[in-house]
């Protein structure tokens, strides 16, 4: 795979500077080291995904130097899994047959100490994914990333379980900040980082919140950009699994960089499409650091 950059070695960053989040340019360093550690390392990140976003998330990885692999036969995981450095789970066009390999993928994932993400797409659409996600979320996801409904569904599933409301449909009908205090809880209860996309993408480990203000409101035009962004999580993680809050900020911080670069050349959803795959593929730090937006919330 060609590679356009020299990543930054690790030994290079100072811990403590860079966890200072009030601090706007250590978090751009911190992505830019993640994105370069993710180009030079290639990591072999697993999906097990809708229909719909199999190709943008592909080539989201591809674009972002991680290599993508669409597996999902049960028969298959306990070759293949264990070769991988993340896996990504989505539930967008779940059936009942693809539920054990979600399980199966997951438990092994758990069992090596490989880290794995979980997208609850359209959560509560239905009791029956419902019932899916909260069963995957006992797999014990390193991240899971939502749009605010689908936060706040999730996560009234496990502590006011009467009280969850049906959306119907992929698309958020809250804003992500909105969902603050329910991601908190979801965290808090999990044990998993939970990120939540919109305007402000929200990041908590149930304490802390930070919070990515990159992005178009475009993106949301795109179907499967939310599906994209979760894998590119799953990337991050795999090269700092340690660190899977920041790894999570800096993916949901470089991906919303390239939509307002890819926004530059757009004529609307499909070019611009088009033009965050470059972007991503084309960023370098200089952009990236002039562009990056991350504060603390908490
Ligand atoms: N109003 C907005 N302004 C800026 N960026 C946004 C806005 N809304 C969403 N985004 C960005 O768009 C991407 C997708 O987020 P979104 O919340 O639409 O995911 P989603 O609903 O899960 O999408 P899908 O299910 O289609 O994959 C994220 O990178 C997010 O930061
Ligand atoms: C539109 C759609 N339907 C199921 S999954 C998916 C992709 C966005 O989540
Ligand atoms: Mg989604």
């Amino acid at each position: 795979m060609e590679q356009q950059t020299q990543p930054i070695p690790a030994t290079n960053i100072n811990p403590k500077a860079t966890n200072n989040h009030n601090q706007p340019s250590s978090w751009a360093k911190k992505a830019w080291r993640l994105l370069s550690d993710v180009r030079a390392q290639s990591p072999l990140i697993q999906c097990i995904t809708n229909f719909v976003s199999m190709d943008l998330m592909a080539n989201t990885l591809l674009s972002a130097g991680a290599s993508p692999a669409m597996l999902h036969s049960l028969e298959e995981l306990n070759d293949f899994t264990p070769c991988c450095r993340a896996l990504c789970i989505n539930v967008g066009t779940l059936t009942p047959s693809w539920l054990p390999s979600m399980k199966a993928a997951a438990q092994l994932c758990s069992q090596l100490d490989t880290p794995w993400v979980l997208d609850p797409v359209a959560v509560s659409a239905s009791g029956f994914r419902l019932k899916a996600c909260m069963e995957l979320v006992e797999l014990k996801p390193a991240v899971i990333r939502g749009n605010g409904s689908e936060i706040i569904a999730l996560s009234m599933a496990f502590t006011q379980p009467s009280k969850v409301s049906i959306v119907k449909g992929t698309d958020s009908i809250h804003e992500s900040v909105d969902a603050v205090e329910a991601a908190k809880l979801l965290a808090k209860s999990s044990g998993a980082i939970v990120a939540v996309s919109g305007a402000t993408d929200i990041v908590t480990d149930g304490n802390q919140v930070v919070g990515a203000h990159n992005g178009v409101a475009l993106m949301q035009k795109i179907t499967a950009t939310g599906c994209s962004v979760t894998a590119l999580i799953a990337a991050f993680v795999a090269v700092d699994k340690i660190h899977a809050l920041d790894a999570a900020v800096s993916a949901l911080a470089v991906f919303g960089v390239t939509g307002e670069l890819g926004m530059k050349n757009a004529k609307g959803p499909a070019s611009l499409r088009m033009h965050l795959i470059d972007a991503l593929h084309g960023l370098d730090e200089a952009a990236l650091e002039s562009h990056v937006n991350i504060t603390s919330l908490s």
